[in-house]
């Protein structure tokens, strides 16, 4: 074929695969900006005219082919106009900040190309023939031409590695201000490598979550498999890829004791994290890359069982970073030839077995690694490849340590014969040559590469181009193992929408006959149900009439400072001798609380009770559907944490404070409406008080009377026979001085004591002071609803004669009336701010919770939506596979075309 036609298909396959990212494309945005042929070059001479075939912009990607000759400055003048173009496109487009950056790394490449084609021109027609010898085809006669192409080549690597890199920093720095990742292809579209990155995301978490089948679907996907006989150097290999040293290290022990899966993708920043928690590792960072070594070994010697030396779980990795290759590979435990001591018997056994059972993987991609450095007759893993891939379909050979093996004094023709495939029993697909470490473990990755970079400059066992350039370096090596992962999955593609419409047909017709005409609703769906009714039940809350907050508030308020005003105040100011008196305890009292803020906060709790007692009654309210029971627990934890974090306003408590020194300075009553009332109030509030003391009464005594005694099958124990004497006893004080104080005095114990102690009862002095305090309680409340009985008419009667006083009813207006006052102000502040807080709180909570999935696992959960999660994840990953499947397809008839 002339080279003019072999340019240009070339320069058609190069322009289609770059416009539409195939997974193994040659150039890629990850992997070059600028490309200049040299076989082009060639093609160019000859004719003497402009080839400039192709110059694409794609997303910062820019491709020539063929650019020579008289043409120069005709291309020259053309590429200035499209970098003009571009320019004011950016400009227009991107904001400035961002515009400025993108264009001056446009006008650097332009000037870059400028320079590269000015050099190629010039040295085109005299070094065509050995430009040309760099065609990874053809071999080079001559041993000076090729070291100094060698030469050139890598030049031309180092420069086209800095602009990648340039172009990606650029991307990234583009992508912080549209959102759009660096790796996009257009804005919105995803490249066939982050399609099926997502699919093996998705497929991992199913995997985790689902119970659907002991065999990890994931697994049966196309991988890597890195097999080797025990320090082959297989870890290394996988740390090259991942392009940081993330294993642990040991010496001489073996080190890899558990399959270790990798995932491996492009990303702007260099990290690592474990699949099971979320846990970041920067690799820029020596003390985090430290921490992730730690946590693998621990992480490997947790997994294997007592009494074993190596498991068969997998550690699963996932490792991002700018320019990293997208595949699974999996690191597995070195093969050994015989078992050592502290070694489980059947540790060599364990490990060929798993060896072979992920090798069978017929999706699977074998990573053969053969120590260079060892006798080949040693070789066991070469032995196993042969037997599972025989016709090396899926085997890709690695041949590591070549820097110790030419020390070692290797011969040229035995190397040859390794790389050729004529030494091992077993086929391949392809046959490399890498150094990959240099045994020394504090070395970074960088430096090893310049020392893989440098061996093969300067090897006399490669020099004289006894092996073709691309079967030398880890970098060509990765890009083979790449290239055939990438095909697998196109082969394999159609089986695995197969088994995915096959599980979503099942998962669907099982819906159907345990939850017959129910849609599917699957975690976030019920999540948004629950969200949309607790915040539409929490905004409800404003709409209750104000009557209704104010008398639940009522009822509330005097639950909480009933007790402090009646067994308090009321029964000390009780205890005067004159009204005036009682009116002064009475205000003074009632001030001092008020004043001290202790009223008001307690008003406030009562507030922030009620308010959260009326949410839960309207979450208790909410009816919903079907499956409004799964989503129980969390409509507990947004109650829970919205209680937790509500916080009363404190001006509020300060204005309930105002409010109830102001209603305390009102002190008397002028009305006789009001006063009805405050007879009223007084006398329905005893009467509960009076009911509640009789019982307690009764407690104390327990069954006492003959019917409780016989119908409640009870009998008394000894203490509350004890009482029941004590309580006889302190009745005939009460009923010899119904004004008694409310103190019992020292020497009527004594003859409470004496008297008892004459019926044979030894009784404690706390005892007939217990019962003296609720006898007393009970026969005081008595009293009171007697004297609001007799004051019922007592308005007028006091108004006719000055020395009708009933201060009690005062009393109990004035705590009637800082109550009132109380609830309206609380009722105001409640929906002036408070169920407005509420309402942003649950929002803040519940937007959390929304972002946060495992707590969405654990609050709503059950079977049904189990089921439903189980049916949108195959759903979407079936989904997912077709569109990545019809993107594979269409990319091969274009190729095809
Ligand atoms: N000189 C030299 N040393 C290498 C090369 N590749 C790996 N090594 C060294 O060989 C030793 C073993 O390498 P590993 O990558 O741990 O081997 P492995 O196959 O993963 O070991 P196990 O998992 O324990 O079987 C390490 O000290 C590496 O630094 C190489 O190309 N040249």
């Amino acid at each position: 074929m002339s080279s003019v036609r072999q340019c240009k298909r070339l320069a058609k396959a190069l322009s289609s695969q770059a416009l539409h990212r195939p997974p193994y494309a040659a150039i890629g945005p990850h992997q070059s900006n600028v490309l200049v042929l040299p076989q082009c070059r060639k093609a160019s001479s000859s004719s003497g005219t402009v080839r400039s075939w192709i110059l694409k912009r794609v997303y910062g990607v820019i491709i020539i082919v063929g650019v020579t000759g008289g043409g120069l400055l005709v291309f020259k003048y053309w590429l200035d106009r499209q970098v003009d173009n571009k320019l004011s496109w950016i400009k227009s487009y991107y904001p400035s900040g961002v515009s400025e950056k993108i264009s001056d790394g446009l006008v650097n490449i332009s000037n870059w190309i400028k320079t590269g084609t000015n050099n190629s021109s010039s040295s085109s027609s005299s070094s065509s023939s050995s430009e040309a010898r760099t065609v990874v085809d053809d071999r080079p006669s001559n041993n000076d031409e090729l070291i100094k192409l060698q030469k050139d080549v890598n030049m031309l690597k180092n420069k086209l590695s800095s602009v990648e890199k340039e172009n990606y920093e650029l991307r990234k720095e583009l992508s912080k201000h549209t959102g759009v990742s660096p790796n996009a292809v257009q804005p919105g579209q995803k490249t066939l490598i982050e399609m099926y990155s997502e699919i093996l995301t998705l497929l991992t978490e199913f995997d985790a979550k689902s119970p659907l089948t002991d065999r990890k679907l994931v697994h049966s996907l196309p991988q890597v498999v890195v097999v080797g006989d025990q320090s082959a150097g297989k870890t290394s290999v996988l740390e090259m890829v991942a392009n940081a040293r993330i294993f642990p290290r040991g010496a001489g022990e073996m080190m890899t004791r558990s399959p270790v899966m990798v995932t491996l993708s492009e990303g702007s920043d260099h990290v690592a994290m474990f699949s099971d928690s979320s846990t970041v590792y920067d690799l820029k960072k020596e003390a985090q890359l430290k921490a992730l070594r730690h946590e693998i070994e621990k992480r490997m010697r947790a997994s294997v069982s007592d009494g074993q030396t190596v498991s068969s779980v997998p550690i699963s990795l996932v490792v991002k970073g700018p320019q990293i290759k997208r595949m699974v590979l999996i690191d597995l435990p070195g093969i050994i030839n015989t078992v050592t001591t502290g070694m489980a018997a059947n540790t060599r056994e364990d490990i060929m077995k798993m060896c072979r059972q992920y090798m069978q993987n017929p999706n699977a991609i074998v990573m053969c690694v053969q120590d260079g450095s060892v006798d080949a007759e040693r070789s066991i893993v070469t032995d196993l490849a042969s037997q599972v891939d025989p016709n090396g379909h899926r085997t890709i050979f690695v041949l590591t340590k070549v820097d110790m093996a030419e020390s070692n004094g290797l011969k040229q023709e035995r190397i040859l014969s390794i790389l050729d495939g004529s030494l091992f029993p077993m086929k391949a697909l392809g046959y490399y040559a890498v150094v990959t470490g240099r045994g020394n473990t504090g070395d970074s990755i960088e430096q090893i590469q310049r020392y893989e970079r440098e061996y093969f400059a300067k090897s006399k066992l490669f020099q004289n181009g006894m092996l073709r350039e691309a079967q030398l370096s880890t970098r060509n090596m990765i890009s083979a193992v790449n290239d055939e992962f990438w095909k697998m999955v196109q082969e394999s593609i159609n089986d695995q929408a197969l088994l995915f419409k096959t599980l979503r047909y099942n998962l669907e017709a099982e819906w159907r006959n345990k939850f017959p005409g129910e849609r599917t609703l699957d975690r976030d769906d019920l999540f948004e149900m629950s969200k949309a009714d607790i915040l539409t039940q929490a905004a409800s809350l404003q709409v209750l009439p104000p009557t209704k907050w104010e008398d639940i508030l009522m009822n509330s308020l005097w639950d909480q400072i009933g007790p402090k005003v009646l067994d308090e105040i009321f029964v000390r100011a009780a205890q005067s001798r004159s009204s005036d008196e009682f009116n002064t305890v009475v205000d003074i009292e009632l001030h001092k609380w008020a004043d001290s803020l202790q009223l008001a906060s307690l008003c406030a709790n009562v507030g922030m009770t009620t308010l959260f007692e009326q949410l839960h009654n309207k979450l208790a309210d909410l009816k919903g559907g079907k499956f409004m029971t799964l989503s129980q627990g969390l409509r507990e934890e947004v109650e829970r944490l919205s209680r937790e974090l509500h916080k009363w306003e404190s001006y509020n408590i300060d204005q309930l404070k105002y409010v109830q020194m102001s209603a305390l300075d009102d002190k008397d009553v002028t009305a006789e409406d009001q006063w009805q009332s405050s007879v009223e109030f007084m006398k329905s509030t005893l009467s509960k008080q009076v009911k509640q003391a009789s019982s307690d009464l009764s407690a104390l005594k327990g069954p006492s009377s003959f019917s409780q005694r016989w119908l409640g099958w009870s009998s008394q124990t000894k203490q509350q026979v004890e009482r029941q004497a004590i309580l006889e006893e302190l009745d005939k004080f009460l009923k010899a001085e119904p004004n008694h104080p409310n103190k019992l005095f020292v020497d009527e114990v004594l003859t409470v004591q004496r008297s008892l102690k004459n019926k044979g009862l030894i009784v404690p002095e706390k005892e007939i002071q217990l019962a003296w305090s609720h006898a007393y309680r009970l026969h005081f409340l008595q009293q009171t609803q007697q004297k609001a009985h007799n004051c019922q008419k007592g308005f007028l009667l006091r108004q006719h004669s000055p020395q009708f006083a009933c201060p009690e009813v005062t009393f109990f207006w004035r705590v009637q009336q800082v109550m009132q006052s109380s609830a309206r102000t609380l009722r105001v502040q409640i929906l002036d701010r408070e169920v407005r807080q509420l309402e942003q709180q649950l929002k803040i909570i519940l937007d959390n919770i929304g972002n946060d999935e495992k707590r969405k696992r654990d609050l709503i959960r059950g079977n049904a939506v189990d089921k439903a999660e189980q049916l949108k994840q195959v759903r979407l990953i079936q989904e997912k596979l077709d569109s990545f499947r019809q993107s594979l397809l269409k990319q091969q008839k274009r190729q095809t075309n």
